[in-house]
This record gives structure tokens, sequence and C-alpha cells, in this order.
């Protein structure tokens, strides 16, 4: 089944605790840390992923758009997060870093920025719990889905299968109501939203829709056949 991770990017940050309530059900909640170097744009660190890992019951998927993610990462793990994603234009050591982070407890996961390509990390794979292919520019909420992606998550999809591996695949960035069969059809399993839920009258029947969607495409797409 697809997993439907909300962004909290979206949410009202000032209800932080109601806003990740107003979403159980959800597979994951999506956190965006962002630290203002390796994007432009400011979030939240340690302490409010440990606080926001007290308030839910919902896992987190800590996703770390921040430099020195080798330094970084493993903080996230010890304050309650699920999963981890760094992204591979951030970190120095990625196999340490994923390995790290597994050992901790937690699920490594590893981002592409757009213009990052899958192929030569095709030997990283087995060392990863889930990849994610951003679907934009990393850095804010509200943009248009990247339909030029749309080949990388397929071609990622074919390495999965023919690797043989478990690895979810994650998309993120303008899925919505409109974008997220496409990005189904072609491979993803993992779907991120932020203004499709957070923006919705009930952000908890925006997932369900989502995942509906979500899990419909997959049914007719030939990926899952071979799954
Ligand atoms: O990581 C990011 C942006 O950098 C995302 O998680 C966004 O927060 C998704 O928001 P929408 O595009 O779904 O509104």
């Amino acid at each position: 089944m697809a997993q439907i991770n909300p962004s909290i990017l979206s949410a009202d940050f000032a209800r932080l605790a109601e806003e990740a309530k107003a979403v159980e059900g959800a597979d994951w909640l999506h956190v965006d840390v962002m630290d203002n170097h390796f994007v432009p744009n400011l979030t939240l660190g340690v302490p409010i992923v440990e606080a926001l890992s007290k308030a839910t019951d919902t896992p987190l998927d800590c996703h770390l758009m921040i430099e020195d993610a080798d330094r970084w990462a493993p903080q996230y793990v010890e304050a309650g997060a699920g999963s981890v994603t760094f992204h591979v234009e951030a970190a120095a050591a990625p196999v340490r870093l994923a390995r790290e982070i597994r050992a901790k407890g937690a699920r490594a996961s590893m981002a592409l920025k757009p213009a990052t390509p899958i192929e030569p990390y095709e030997d990283l794979l087995p060392e990863l719990d889930m990849l994610l292919i951003m679907t934009v520019e990393p850095g804010f909420g509200g943009q248009s889905f990247l339909d030029i992606m749309l080949p990388k998550i397929r071609r990622t999809r074919e390495l999965i299968s023919k690797h043989g591996l478990e690895l979810w695949l994650q998309v993120d960035g303008g899925v919505s109501a409109t974008t997220i069969e496409r990005c189904a059809e072609a491979g993803a399993d993992v779907f991120v939203a932020g203004s499709a839920v957070y923006g919705a009258g009930d952000p908890a029947a925006a997932v369900r829709g989502l995942r509906a969607q979500a899990d419909a495409a997959t049914a007719r797409a030939s990926w899952a056949c071979d799954h």
C-alpha cells in the first residue's frame, strides 16, 4: 500500500502538536529540517523534533536539508526520528552515515536534488531503507511538481527491481491529487505532501484520498506486477 507522509512545512508552526494530531492515520510525519545554508530557508532543529516525537504516535520521517549531514543526522535518531534522510550532496561519507543511522535504530534514507542523477549511487542502494527523489528544488513548500523527474523515478524503480531490494522510493515536492498518480505509475511508493494535505479543509481526509489515488495508480503500473 502507498504511504502518505504529510509535510509539516505547510502546517501552522505555532500549533505543531495539534497539526501533527490532525494527520494521525498518515504513515509518517515528514519533518523538513533546513539550515539556511544547504537551502535558502530556515525551519527547525533537534529540540523541536524531540518535542514532536513525544507529541504524536505517528513516526517521524526527518528530511535533513542541511550541510554537514554526517555530524547532525545521528542526533535526529537520538531525538526520536524513525527515519532520517540526508542529502547525498551534503554527506562526506554516505555509506558510513547510512550504517550509523541504522546502527542507532532508525531507517536510513538518502535524498537526491533534481540535478543529481541516481546512476552513480546504484551500488549504495543496499545500504539504504529509502531513496528520496526531490520533485522540486528543496527549500520551500507549494512549488510546482517537476515532471522532468519522472524518468529518474522510473530508472530508480528499475534499479530497485534489478537488485531485488526492499528499498522504499519516496517523492517530495508538488505532490497532489493532480500529480500523485504519475509518481505512482513511475514507481514511487512513499509520497510526501505538504500543501495538498495541510491546505485541505480536512487534512486526514486528504491523506486518505491521496493514498487511494496512489494505490489505484500502482495497481495499474507495470513495475508493481513484478514486485
Ligand atoms: O522538502 C520540501 C521542500 O523542500 C517538501 O517537503 C515540501 O514541504 C513539500 O511541500 P509541497 O510541495 O507538498 O507543498
